[in-house]
């Protein structure tokens, strides 16, 4: 059994405010959250010493949403996974689609970051996701699988058991247009069925998590699905109670 992970991803909003709201909002005794599940913030990095002491009494974890693949060194203005490390984080994403549109990450660079992450004992959360024109186009699983495939193939047995995969249709992000349960699922068993011709092991035991628009309202029937272990949530991560509903929905 593979142990949901509900992730929010905050992108660059929220507030030192936001971090203390949800440390209090989940640390409440009647907060009734599902057993068994994991749960983590991916916050600016300035509000990571405020993650720290805010969610320490309570389930929340918390990580960055990119590191530099350099341990420390001349790179004004990027954040090291020791850092992360440091401030007490326990994941990172990279790779994330906004990350390799807007900010030029390729394949290379996010196959570097992801070693970086695991030198530093994170758990780098690896995002995948097609283009509208990609899947229009029906090539859907060769680009998910070229990028999984990019990170993989340069890895150890060890190394590509530490992962998370989210997978996120960069037509769904932010768009308030979610893929179908059936689409989604589609795309994870494809993946899962990729990382079967790594391991049996491995890909029973990956975690894939489904973004791109999920929130409170669909949140319940794409975690149904038999391969979506959890959701990676932009806009919803925001608002406490829808957080907590798509939560409670991972049970
Ligand atoms: O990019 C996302 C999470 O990383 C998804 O964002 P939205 O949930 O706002 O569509």
């Amino acid at each position: 059994m593979r142990t949901p992970l509900i992730a929010g991803n905050w992108k660059m909003n929220g507030s030192l405010a936001l971090v203390e709201r949800f440390g209090e909002a989940f640390s409440q005794p009647e907060v009734r959250l599902p057993d068994g599940i994991d749960i983590a913030l991916m916050v600016p990095a300035p509000y990571l010493e405020a993650a720290r002491r805010a969610f320490s009494a309570g389930p929340l974890a918390f990580g960055g949403q990119t590191l530099h693949h350099e341990r420390h060194g001349a790179f004004t203005g990027e954040i090291s996974g020791a850092m992360l490390a440091e401030f007490g984080a326990t994941y990172v994403l990279v790779g994330h689609s906004e990350r390799r549109t807007l900010f030029g990450e390729d394949d290379a660079a996010v196959c570097a970051r992801v070693k970086a992450a695991l030198t530093e004992r994170l758990t780098p959360v690896l995002c995948l996701g097609e283009t509208l024109e990609e899947r229009d186009a029906g090539r859907t699983e060769a680009v998910v699988l070229g990028q999984l495939e990019a990170v993989f193939d340069a890895l150890s047995p060890e190394e590509r058991d530490r992962l998370v995969i989210a997978y996120e249709p960069v037509w769904a992000i932010g768009t308030g247009r979610t893929a179908t349960p059936e689409q989604a699922q589609a795309v994870h068993a494809a993946l899962r069925a990729r990382l079967a011709d790594y391991d049996a092991g491995l890909a029973e035991g990956m975690r894939l998590l489904y973004g791109g628009s999920m929130k409170a309202a669909n949140a319940a029937e794409l975690l149904a699905q038999p391969d979506i272990d959890g959701g990676l949530i932009g806009g919803a991560s925001l608002q406490v109670d829808d957080f907590l509903v798509i939560c409670q929905s991972a049970g």
